[in-house]
């Protein structure tokens, strides 16, 4: 299906493993896209931006310096940032910012191989104006924020604190003398840290502090802040500016520090939507949950689960057609060396990868439309939905985060060697995606924000109180007693409520006998927080397991029975991997036998079988182009070994055939001289 420009000859073996899939590789790319128009658009988009002449790089970004590749990033971002304001806005308008920001962000990796510099710009500031700022505001600063003339970031960590943000220490005083706020960092870990694009690219950015008023302490808010000159990009007198230093990855998006001295903004740059000062510092809250100001972050964990399916689906991409091309070692003496695709232990590795690509991507896709529900309630003045839909998206957020990461590293294990390549794409990929398990709420935090919500479930259902849809089950499952087992897919995913109603039961359990001896709740809370996160993950597990099993019944309802074939063979392999690695957790609350898990693991090899023939197929659905696969082993035609070599000629160390410092240290080492 790909449209890759100028493909020369296909690497023979993958040419077979096209020949040979048994379903038209489009009807897949359709399902996953939602739909043939909307892949007829994302081709579009994707013909119109990814041209040669935007995207040559003379030297690879990883053989330049640090400050050269931010420059690169900055000069890619800019022409970029020129394409979505100029163009790219007629395909969506402000939607852009809703489905089709997942296309742009796929384009925008053909552009990066690491980060863009403005990446906070607009997956952060863009979205935390429309929903923190007041009509009045959002017309002030909308306009000006998409079409680039202040380019901002999100500023809420701070050296001492990120998870807890009440802890933050950074403040906003308001003075009504001057009807202006005082921004101020009184000590060192009150420094911002961590936000991408303020080290070196940004001129305004948004800033929480806690805001203080008439003597009193409000907690934390909002705020936009200029922080740079529009025409010098000097810092403003009374701030303190810079970037981080080197990390594991994200090293083109200058994360910075920035520090306040009693730095004055006009009282009007307070986010006003959901509280408001008045003209002689009177506190008004207008946001009857309390925690609505905490939006953009609830926004990107949403988008986050599509983010790491795709990066998934990436390096599945490039796994699976480099391990159809790769040829090692003999599985009967004297036989020509297979395809390492034909290692059962390989097949294992890598298909469970494809499974959760799409199990994500459709989770991913139910969040999206569950979220915009949210919205719409919130735009009519319910808030009822919050509490669970905090919870929901905390979860998916950590488990899609934490899954995606392990199995992409998987992939670059399965590639032996060359994975360990750069040029091969993996590193880069799984740098970007392990600090997804951490930005926007650490794992472990976030898991235990959904434990909180699952035990007063289990309390609203012990006191037969009505329970919201996704924690519904707790009803069913709330006596103990084992769970039934039965091996169907509808059966796993019973199994897993099963179990994650167990761990819930076990947890409050766990509490109640605490407190009885005489320890505090948050004590005994505390002293339980490794089976709460257990609980949680097990919650999670068994939405992502029922989602993708209904969603992929239901996609492919109209599918042609060749690819409902194979999407229910990846969905029965998703549900029996998680049983066979959850199995302790089965034995423990359901009623499985042993001869059930033997039959288990019996399915599960069979369906490595069954799905071998359509793995390249399969990645090929994923339809991602050359230009953002980025990856000498991952391109469609596998010219892998072609591919390794022109890029390793790239390298500036082979520019001259002897480097200097062999005569500056190596030489005089060799002659005793040194
Ligand atoms: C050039 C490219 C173009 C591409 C186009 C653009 C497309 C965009 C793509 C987007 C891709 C994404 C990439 C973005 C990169 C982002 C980089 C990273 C940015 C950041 O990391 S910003 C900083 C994020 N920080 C955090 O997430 C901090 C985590 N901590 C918290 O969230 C909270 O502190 C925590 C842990 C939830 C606790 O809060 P606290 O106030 O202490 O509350 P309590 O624990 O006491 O709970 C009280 C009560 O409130 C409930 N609660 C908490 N949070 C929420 C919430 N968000 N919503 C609703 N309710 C909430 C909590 O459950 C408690 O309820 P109870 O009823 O139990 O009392
Ligand atoms: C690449 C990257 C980009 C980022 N970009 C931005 C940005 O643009 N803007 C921004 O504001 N921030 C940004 N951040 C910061 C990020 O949001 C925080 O690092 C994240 O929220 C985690 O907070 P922390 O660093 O304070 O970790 P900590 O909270 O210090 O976590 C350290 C450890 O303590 C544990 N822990 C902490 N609290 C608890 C608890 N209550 N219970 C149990 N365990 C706990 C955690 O599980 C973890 O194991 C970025 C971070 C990274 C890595």
């Amino acid at each position: 299906m790909s449209d890759n420009k100028g493909v020369r000859r296909v690497n023979e073996d993958l040419a077979r493993e096209r020949a040979n899939c048994s379903f038209d590789v489009r009807e897949i790319t359709f399902l996953l896209d939602g739909g043939e128009n909307n892949t007829i658009t994302r081709k579009k988009i994707e013909d119109f931006t990814l041209t040669d002449e935007l995207l040559s790089d003379k030297v690879p970004d990883e053989c330049l310096s640090p400050k050269e590749k931010y420059e690169n990033a900055v000069r890619k971002s800019c022409l970029f940032g020129k394409l979505v304001k100029d163009k790219l806005l007629e395909f969506g308008g402000l939607e852009t910012f809703g489905p089709n920001s997942f296309v742009l962000r796929r384009i925008a990796d053909a552009f990066f191989k690491e980060i863009s510099p403005l990446l906070l710009h607009l997956g952060m500031f863009v979205p935390t104006i429309l929903g923190q700022c007041t009509a009045e505001q959002q017309s002030e600063w909308l306009p000006r924020a998409l079409s680039m003339q202040v380019i901002g970031t999100y500023a809420q960590t701070e050296l001492g604190h990120g998870t807890f943000i009440r802890g933050l220490e950074t403040t906003a005083t308001y003075d009504p003398e001057t009807e202006e706020f005082v921004l101020h960092s009184p000590t060192l870990s009150s420094f911002k840290w961590w936000a991408g694009g303020l080290g070196k690219t940004v001129n305004h950015c948004i800033v929480v502090a806690q805001l203080h008023t008439k003597g009193q302490c409000h907690g934390t808010h909002p705020f936009i802040v200029q922080i740079r000159d529009l025409e010098t990009h000097q810092p403003l007198p009374g701030i303190k500016v810079g970037e981080i230093g080197p990390k594991l990855g994200f090293n083109t998006a200058d994360n910075g520090f920035l520090g306040f001295d009693k730095y004055r903004i006009p009282r009007m740059n307070m986010m006003m939507k959901n509280a408001q000062i008045l003209k002689d510092g009177t506190y008004v809250k207008l946001d009857r949950h309390g925690k609505m100001t905490y939006g953009t972050m609830v926004f990107i964990r949403v988008m986050v689960v599509n983010e790491v399916a795709f990066n998934l689906a990436k390096a599945a991409t490039i796994a699976v057609r480099y391990s159809a091309v790769r040829r090692q070692s003999e599985k009967k003496p004297g036989e020509p060396e297979p395809q390492i695709l034909d290692y059962v232990t390989q097949q294992h590795k890598l298909f469970i990868c494809i499974a959760t690509a799409h199990a994500l991507q459709l989770t991913s896709d139910w969040l999206w439309r569950t979220f915009s529900g949210v919205v719409t309630d919130i735009k009519h003045g319910k808030t009822d939905s919050l509490p669970e839909f905090h919870a929901l998206s905390s979860c998916l957020k950590a488990i899609s985060t934490s899954d995606a990461a392990l199995l992409i590293e998987q992939c670059r294990h399965s590639c032996g060697g060359h994975g360990y390549m750069m040029s091969s794409n993996l590193p880069l990929i799984y740098s970007f995606v392990t600090a997804t398990r951490t930005y926007e709420g650490d794992y472990t935090v976030l898991l235990l924000q959904t434990a909180r919500f699952l035990i007063k479930a289990w309390e609203q259902a012990e006191a037969g109180k009505p329970l919201t849809p996704t924690v519904s089950y707790l009803t069913k499952y709330f006596k103990d007693g084992r769970v039934p087992w039965d091996s169907t897919s509808e059966g796993i995913v019973n199994a897993a409520y099963g179990v994650a109603a167990g761990k819930i039961s076990a947890c409050v359990k766990s509490i109640r006998n605490r407190v009885k001896t005489g320890l505090s709740y948050e004590d005994a809370w505390d002293l339980t927080t490794v089976q709460l996160v257990a609980a949680a993950e097990a919650h999670c597990r068994a939405v992502i397991c029922d989602v993708y099993r209904s969603e992929a019944v239901r996609l492919t309802e109209k599918s042609s029975p060749n690819v409902r074939a194979v999407m229910r063979q990846l969905t029965t392999l998703y549900l029996h991997y998680w049983a066979l690695e959850r199995i302790g957790d089965l034995l423990r609350y359901s009623a499985v036998s042993e001869e059930d898990v033997v039959a288990l693991q019996q399915k599960y090899e069979e369906l490595l079988a069954l799905i071998r023939p359509d793995a390249v197929g399969l990645v090929d659905a994923f339809d991602i182009r050359d230009e953002i696969l980025n990856s000498t082993l991952g391109a469609y035609d596998g010219r892998v070994y072609e591919r390794l070599m022109e890029e390793a000629l790239k390298s500036p160390l082979n520019a001259e055939p002897v480097n200097r410092s062999f005569h500056m240290y190596l030489k005089p080492l060799m002659q005793g001289k040194l």
